[in-house]
């Protein structure tokens, strides 16, 4: 790990409330009510059927998009963040020149910029592809190069919406580790998954929405072992849950 990329206390995330928090477009709400606080430095998963809000929940909380109810509050100073799509969004420029890109708007001087590139394509295994332009790498390559901006970036706090629903078991893999390596630095972790296998491994606790209603924001082992309510327990058991 470089010299400008510290290892934070948890303790120090400001917490994060979502205060009846809603959606509606053309008259139809998309997201209700939805009231819940984040903090210290867990990583929370979002669970929930197709349409049930989970990227509309990310957005909102990550401040992308401005909700037509309800606010997001930070009880204490906003910390740094950052978002990993499912569908990674990178220049057309090489995978190298995407990370300096990106520390160039953070601010970091130029003359750190390329080390600190190169140091975070070494870290996420892309070293050899630090000239390749970045959209033509594959699925896997890209999301780990979302993950390396994301890294250097030293965000308190990542959102990651549905970041392996497109790849194989190992770039799965790769971004499950560096998911936990975020966590491990004090990263607070916001991250919604189809996959349950893939929550019960990473969560501390889950978020379950359906029908555009938070019905669960529980421990994970709670909610995997007793889901307090029926349509979590069906959505555990696999059945169609909408
Ligand atoms: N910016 C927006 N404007 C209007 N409607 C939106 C917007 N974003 C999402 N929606 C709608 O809100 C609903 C919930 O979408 P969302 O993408 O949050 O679901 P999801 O739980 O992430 O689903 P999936 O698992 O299929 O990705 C969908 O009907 C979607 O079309």
């Amino acid at each position: 790990m470089n010299d400008m990329l510290q290892v934070h206390t948890p303790a120090s995330i400001a917490p994060l409330e979502l205060d009846g928090l809603g959606f509606t477009h053309r008259g139809q709400p998309l997201l209700s009510d939805l009231s819940l606080r984040l903090d210290g430095c867990r990583r929370t998963l979002v669970l929930g059927p197709n349409g049930a809000g989970k990227s509309l929940l990310m957005r909102l909380a990550h401040g992308l998009l401005p909700p037509t109810h309800g606010r997001v509050r930070w009880q204490g100073e906003v910390p740094r963040q950052a978002m990993v799509f499912q569908r990674p969004v990178l220049l057309k420029r090489s995978a190298l020149a995407n990370l300096t890109y990106a520390l160039a708007v953070h601010g970091t001087p130029r003359l750190r910029r390329r080390t600190l590139a190169r140091q975070a394509l070494e870290r996420f295994g892309l070293g050899a592809l630090a000239h390749r332009p970045a959209r033509v790498l594959s699925g896997g390559e890209q999301q780990r190069l979302a993950l390396a901006r994301a890294w250097l970036l030293e965000p308190r706090m990542l959102f990651l919406d549905e970041p392996t629903s497109a790849l194989d078991p190992a770039a799965i893999k790769a971004v499950e580790d560096a998911v936990t390596d975020f966590h491990w630095r004090g990263t607070r972790i916001l991250m919604s998954t189809h996959d349950l296998h893939q929550a019960r491994r990473l969560a501390d606790e889950v978020i379950f929405l359906c029908g555009g209603r938070l019905l669960e924001h529980s421990p994970a082992e709670r909610f995997f072992t007793a889901p307090a309510t029926p349509q979590a327990a069906a959505f555990l058991r696999g059945e169609l849950v909408w």
